[in-house]
């Protein structure tokens, strides 16, 4: 990429540079396009990428057989594991018209998770071979061993039959012959056991009641409001994607239809080795060939007992078992199909540009499905900023549209011809998915603050270990509806995910006719306004004008403020940045009381000092004396204060607060050392709260690490008062609902599960439970495991204390 970028003569940088309206961007695209189909360079890289001849991501026989003899020799050994592996390995590059191949794989595979223990992947295993090679005698007695362990004995019992019918060897019979009894024996034992076993579990799927509409708003193009009035924690909107990526970093271990984690027993795309499924219904679902579409007429079948030929049909073509919950539609239309066969273009090209390119392919297949129906094909109108996307982006998309329009047009041909046009078409899908791609956002509870061996043997011996809350961002997508939604740095509703799929949940009462807006990431309390803005201009080219950022509120004000150190006086000196911005707002400071709640806004351990009403209303007072608003004065009693030098001695402290906490997290620390780095950590927060505003992040910050570190070495009782302090100023940046407050929550509770306190623990179990409930209602558990199982430890602890 790099090497073609430097090709590029610098008249023709200059047009694209200036490049803005779409007319623009014909003449450029087409202009750099002819330049590039004359140069040796480019058609190199090009024939790299989409020539399926070099294709490095195709199958490989020879190495699939390889990889097969390396698993058999670990299994051999009893390395189970190993072999599990080597046998994926080989599955993920064995051809899949090599049937009988395939089948021994995933046969060879099952054997190993059935050594393992893992018996629902080895039943699953099982089937997969007995679909693609349904002669396969091995692979029915596997299936029956395997349901024998997992209690179907009618299953078992069946599969030993087919197994023994389709056995050749006399030997191998006599054996079948002996399981089957112990089979029948012990599904005679196990009967009366299983007949209370049996209840039903629903499964409570949530759909939205909320009728919401894209209306035209004056300054933000279209937005969502709803019809209707929406109370707080409803669930107002759920969507399936336009087009989706799974983000490279996590090909290898989540499913790349369904988003959801890999199983063990994972199965490869029918016709490259890179993506992996979670299921053969995923697998079809993104346009790979299952197993079963390859079925034909066995005449074999015709040589078993009537009944077995009915058996061995209906277990081929059982629907296919799903590990996931969710079962997301991609519309009909295969969104890796026309990226397989091998070709490196999709393994090489980052995921946002492929993201493009299936935004195009999927117009080009609806295009082709409506024609000759009377339906029209959706369009989808999404914004871009194409004319002020910075220079280095425009070039980049305009190489990467002419490398993507090669590549496609050898699937689509005449569909997609390799024009300016074309090359135009993707540089705007790629600006539309630079601003309208929405990140697909999982949760995953992490043990600790830190990772568990940094945890070191205090904890391990613990029973109950402090919890926290990973985001873990898997990939991008488009959504159609979803992308209609605006910004906020203050957002009345709220988006996750579950697999790929897209929900949307008001965490506030919205009248009818107000605008819906979400956060495209920042938030108020979260970062000062200028850093807000900073990050939506760089991002999304826009000056955010939320209601968070258009009106004064004290969040802002006090996030990175400073405190006078007058003694005696507790006014705020403002951070000269924060001045500059809060200045051109201070007409509406007046709305100040109505807006955000002063009243609540109850000091922290300082009642003085952390006065946010007085803050205010010194802000109130002297709104319009400009000579108070100078930075580095104090708004209460006017003295200057050197704000450079406090930043200095701010920056100073948080480093030897760093420097002592990973000191005392050394396992070779002694003791008295580590006495020491706790007292030096301590006098560095002293020195923070002394010249940081009470509310300051970076106080809540160091609070929140020094609770991390206590944690760490075992002293949950001072851990417990840090990690309160630390939520106390999280609630007044944020408001004391917010989801911030409920994952601090999580952590606080987990600490006081480690200190015994189960009444606390209770308490605060209960405060994040309503926080939750408002912003996953019904799907706080499911994404959220791990709140069922504090809430069982604090109820283990009740019964514990209760007891002694
Ligand atoms: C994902 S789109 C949202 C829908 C868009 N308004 C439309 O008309 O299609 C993102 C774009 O909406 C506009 N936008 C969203 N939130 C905004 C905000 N808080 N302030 C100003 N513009 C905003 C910006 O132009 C941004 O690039």
């Amino acid at each position: 990429m790099e090497r073609l970028k430097s090709e590029v003569p610098s008249t023709l940088i200059r047009k694209i540079s200036s490049a803005t309206t779409e007319q623009d961007l014909l003449s450029t695209s087409s202009a750099l396009l002819d330049f590039f189909l004359s140069h040796p360079l480019f058609n190199t890289v090009a024939r790299e990428l989409a020539d399926p001849e070099l294709a490095l991501c195709g199958k490989n026989r020879a190495s699939a057989l390889d990889l097969k003899r390396k698993g058999n020799e670990s299994f051999s050994h009893g390395h189970f594991d190993k072999a599990l592996n080597l046998y994926s390995q080989a599955l993920r590059v064995a051809p899949m018209d090599d049937r009988d191949l395939v089948a021994t794989l995933y046969l060879n595979r099952a054997s190993s998770l059935f050594k393992m223990g893992l018996f629902t992947e080895c039943r699953r295993d099982c089937d997969r071979a007995v679909v693609l090679s349904p002669s396969y005698a091995k692979a029915w007695y596997r299936r029956a061993k395997v349901n024998a362990s997992l209690k179907s004995h009618n299953e078992a019992i069946n599969d030993m039959n087919v197994a023994l019918n389709l056995e050749p060897s006399i030997g191998l019979k006599r054996q079948i012959k002996e399981e089957l009894v112990l089979i029948v024996n012990s599904r005679q034992s196990c009967n009366s056991l299983r007949k209370a076993c049996h209840k039903s579990v629903g499964i409570h799927v949530e759909s939205p009641k909320i009728k919401l509409q894209c209306v035209s708003t004056p300054d933000k193009g279209r937005g969502m409001v709803s019809i209707s009035d929406i109370s707080d924690g409803s669930l107002i909107h759920s969507e399936e994607p336009y087009v989706v990526i799974l983000s490279k970093h996590y090909r290898e271990t989540h499913c790349h239809f369904c988003m959801n984690e890999l199983p063990v027993d994972s199965v490869p795309c029918s016709s490259c080795s890179v993506p992996l499924y979670c299921s053969q219904w995923c697998l079809e679902r993104a346009g790979g060939v299952g197993a079963k579409n390859l079925l034909s007429d066995y005449p074999f079948h015709e040589m078993l007992p009537t009944d077995l030929q009915r058996y061995i049909s209906s277990v081929i073509l059982a629907p296919d078992s799903r590990p996931g919950a969710a079962n997301p539609d991609s519309g009909g239309i295969a969104e890796h199909k026309h990226e397989c066969g091998g070709v490196n273009w999709f393994a090489v090209l980052p995921s946002e540009i492929i993201l493009a390119a299936r935004m195009i392919v999927k117009s080009i297949e609806q295009r082709k499905r409506s024609e000759g129906t009377t339906e029209s094909a959706k369009t989808l109108e999404l914004v871009h900023n194409f004319g002020k996307l910075p220079i280095e982006s425009k070039l980049d998309f305009h190489i990467y549209s002419i490398v993507l329009t090669h590549c496609l047009q050898q699937s689509y041909g005449a569909e997609f011809p390799l024009t300016g046009a074309s090359v135009s078409q993707l540089v705007i899908a790629m600006s539309q998915v630079k601003l309208n791609a929405m990140a697909i956002v999982h949760m995953k509870s992490t043990d600790a603050f830190w990772s568990m061996e940094q945890l070191g043997n205090l904890l391990r011996n613990k029973n109950t270990l402090t919890n926290n809350v990973e985001q873990v961002r898997l990939g991008q997508a488009i959504y159609s509806t979803g992308s209609l939604f605006n910004h906020s740095c203050r957002p009345n509703v709220h988006t996750y995910f579950l697999s790929r799929t897209l929900f949307v949940r008001s965490t506030e009462f919205v009248q009818a006719g107000f605008p819906l807006e979400l956060s495209y990431g920042p938030q108020v309390g979260q970062w000062s306004r200028d850093e807000r803005q900073q990050l939506l201009q760089d991002q999304y080219s826009f000056k955010c004008n939320c209601s968070g950022c258009a009106q004064l509120n004290v969040s802002d004000i006090v996030i990175s403020s400073f405190s006078c150190l007058e003694p005696n006086c507790f006014g705020i000196v403002l951070d000269d940045s924060i001045l500059k911005l809060e200045k051109l707002n201070f007409d509406c400071v007046q709305q100040v009381p109505t807006i955000f709640s002063l009243k609540s806004l109850v000091p922290v351990d300082k009642p003085e000092r952390g006065d946010i009403e007085k803050v205010a209303r010194c802000v109130l007072k002297h709104h319009d004396v400009s000579c108070t608003m100078v930075p580095g004065y104090c708004l209460n009693c006017g003295s200057h204060c050197d704000v450079k030098s406090l930043r200095l001695a701010s920056s100073k402290a948080i480093h030897h607060m760093e420097r002592a906490l990973i000191g005392m997290l050394d396992d070779t620390t002694s003791t008295e050392v580590r006495t020491n780095l706790l007292s030096d950590a301590l006098s560095a927060l002293d020195i923070l709260r002394s010249i940081l505003h009470a509310y300051n992040k970076e106080i809540a910050q160091a609070e929140d690490n020094l609770a991390k570190a206590l944690c760490l070495i075992g002293d949950f009782q001072s851990a417990l008062h840090y990690c309160e302090a630390s939520i106390g100023i999280l609630e007044k940046l944020y408001h004391p609902k917010h989801i911030v407050i409920g994952n601090e929550l999580v952590k606080l509770a987990s600490i006081q599960l480690c200190t015994s306190d189960h009444i606390s623990a209770l308490n605060t179990i209960d405060r994040l439970n309503v926080i939750f409930q408002l912003y996953y209602g019904s799907h706080a558990m499911r994404i959220f495991p791990y709140l069922d199982s504090l809430k069982k430890d604090a109820a283990k602890l009740a019964l514990e204390n209760c007891a002694l």
